[in-house]
């Protein structure tokens, strides 16, 4: 599964929500930038008239006021224009800012599924290219943007107000500047959508390399992931090449009609003046004007071309608000604590179920086992239970409500999942604690910490508390990592745990020391643990065996075994192992 991209109508309706809430600011912006500009004509327009006055003959007095006049003019539009531009710097800031933090909220909100089956190349593509690419055109395009049209606005109209006769010849270049710029803009979104599609492939490929270097190290993967990121680079080299090639088609393009414009007005105004139709004076401020339009009409295409690229960009990011949420909170509060599954039914790939209508209810304090053979749905109904994804039948609900309905800060307060997985995250100890609950004082963190028999350890650091821990900071052992989670379990001080594979990856010397820990959070909760020693289904209140997606036995380890059904043929034969 991928990710949506948003569509054409979607990223417009976003882009004019965003105008329509920054209305102020941009007309103000607009309003310095016109300014600017005007104070931008006075100088090819005093040119002209100087033209003509020395022709006329003048006085050498006049010619110094003009000159003077085009001095104050040019020095006041780099005062508008250094103010303006500062303004629209720091207004592509504040709205660049503002998306940002709203994509990280729709990121961090996203579904677990969906960022499973989608994988994480897509999704990291899209945080840093993608995002990399709005930003250049937010901060920079748009207020160039608006530059350039009421520059060129404004010069055209001077022009036209100075001599429409001889201005008609300044448009020679625009058909082909048209046809070229339209030309382009057709391909350049398909174009470099999938290049921006082959960078988010590459970006997968070399992310799932790194994240399972060990495996690809084990099995001698490495000249095929080579193989592979070689085959995506060529994609993306070959995507690129598409993009050049359009590039090529537009640049000498626009360029041509750079150089058709002045002449052309030069040839046609010096004809007429000739004539003795318009003055020279007019026809040096036209020229004058069309070479001044250079610089804008360069800026508006450039601008259209890297606005065209970030608009797919801007596709991609709002795509990931189209991911429909897997849950909604309902505002219903659960009446109690019991957590009861009901005809539960769950599917990874449609039409695939791998849990065929699973009832449990779990009592308040107990200590439940899931066993069965490997495969069965141990881990899938543990994740039901602790509300990790929505089931595609059936309910799980605590108090009544289902887990899905609850606000998910609710829903972690109420039952937690414990796997083998625990990530450190780039900051202090501290931060990696207050993840769990971010009003916790130093105080509370030391308490569970202590909890979990990790505070001697931590205490020992240099920097206690703060040192900085994760890729680049101190190494934690996986024993002290995992400490670390189940200090975050306890400041999260959940009803019910649910733990899967929790301690079977470390080695017996640690395990023995962390179950201590486990024991001490474990205490007054309630328990689901999908058991693969069986002395932890033994010493449970009730045991579940799952096979093929169902709960088949259910009960006591002793009323099981004397049942004499799978469970005890389990028991006996790792009694005998
Ligand atoms: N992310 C997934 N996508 C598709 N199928 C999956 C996924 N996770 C598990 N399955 C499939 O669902 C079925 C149940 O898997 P599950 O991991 O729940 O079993 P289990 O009893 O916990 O197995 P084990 O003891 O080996 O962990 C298996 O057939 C498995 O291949």
């Amino acid at each position: 599964m991928k990710l949506p991209i948003a569509d054409a109508r979607t990223t417009w309706r976003y882009t004019a929500g965003l105008i329509r809430s920054h209305r102020r600011d941009l007309t103000v912006i607009a309003a310095l930038h016109v300014l600017a500009a005007f104070a931008g004509l006075v100088g090819p327009w005093l040119l002209g008239r100087l033209v003509d006055d020395v022709r006329d003959g003048t006085t050498a007095g006049h010619v110094r006021d003009l000159v003077l006049v085009a001095a104050v003019a040019i020095l006041a539009r780099a005062v508008v224009q250094k103010v303006a531009q500062q303004r629209s710097m720091a207004f592509g800031e504040t709205v660049f800012a503002a998306m940002r933090e709203e994509f990280l909220d729709t990121v961090t909100a996203l579904p677990l599924s969906t960022v499973e089956r989608a994988g994480t190349g897509d999704l990291v593509a899209r945080t840093t290219n993608d995002v990399s690419k709005i930003q250049n055109a937010v901060r920079f395009g748009v207020p160039q943007l608006v530059v350039a049209v009421v520059t060129i606005v404004l010069t055209v109209a001077a022009c036209l107000v100075l001599s429409p006769l001889v201005s008609v010849a300044m448009f020679v270049g625009l058909p082909l500047l048209l046809a070229v710029t339209r030309w382009y803009l057709r391909r350049a979104p398909a174009a470099y959508q999938s290049e921006s599609a082959t960078y988010a492939q590459l970006n997968g490929t070399v992310t799932e390399s790194v994240e399972g270097v060990r495996t690809v190290d084990a099995l001698d993967l490495g000249a095929r992931r080579d193989g592979r990121s070689d085959g995506d680079l060529a994609d993306a080299y070959a995507a690129e090449m598409r993009t050049l090639r359009l590039r090529t088609v537009l640049f000498p393009g626009v360029d041509l009609t750079f150089v058709l414009a002045p002449v052309a007005v030069l040839v046609w105004g010096g004809f007429l003046a000739s004539q003795g139709t318009v003055t020279m004076g007019a026809v040096t401020a036209v020229v004058m004007f069309t070479f001044q339009l250079t610089g804008p009409v360069w800026n508006l295409v450039y601008w259209l071309d890297e606005i065209s690229v970030s608009a797919v960009s801007l596709a991609r990011i709002i795509g990931v608000r189209l991911v429909p949420p897997d849950r909604t909170a309902s505002g219903a509060a659960p009446a109690s604590g019991d957590v009861v599954a009901r005809g539960v039914r769950y599917a990874y790939r449609e039409g695939h179920d791998v849990l065929h209508g699973v009832d449990l209810d779990l009592r308040p304090g107990e200590r439940l086992a899931i066993v069965g053979p490997s495969g069965a749905g141990k881990s899938t109904l543990g994740r039901m239970l602790a509300g990790i994804h929505p089931p595609t039948g059936g309910s799980v609900t605590v108090g009544g409500v289902p887990l899905v309905d609850l606000p998910l800060d609710e829903l972690r307060r109420r039952v937690a999942l414990v796997t083998q997985e625990h990530h450190v995250f780039v900051g202090t100890l501290a931060d990696n604690l207050r993840l769990a609950d971010v009003a916790a004082g130093d105080e509370r963190l030391r308490e569970a910490l202590a909890a979990v028999d990790a505070l001697d350890w931590v205490d020992a650091l240099p920097d206690g508390l703060a040192t900085e821990v994760g890729s680049g900071g101190a190494v934690l052992t996986p024993a002290q990592a995992q400490q670390l989670a189940l200090a975050r379990l306890v400041l999260l001080d959940p009803d019910v745990l649910v733990l899967d594979e929790a301690t079977s990856l470390l080695d017996p010397r640690a395990a023995r020391h962390l179950e201590r820990s486990l024991a001490a959070v474990l205490r007054g909760r309630t328990v689901v643990a999908i058991a693969h020693r069986l002395h932890t289904a033994h010493d449970a209140d009730r045991v579940a065996v799952v096979e093929d997606g169902r709960i088949t036995e259910l009960g006591s380890h002793d009323e099981l075994v004397t049942a004499g059904g799978s469970y005890a043929a389990l028991w006996r034969s790792w009694q005998h192992e």
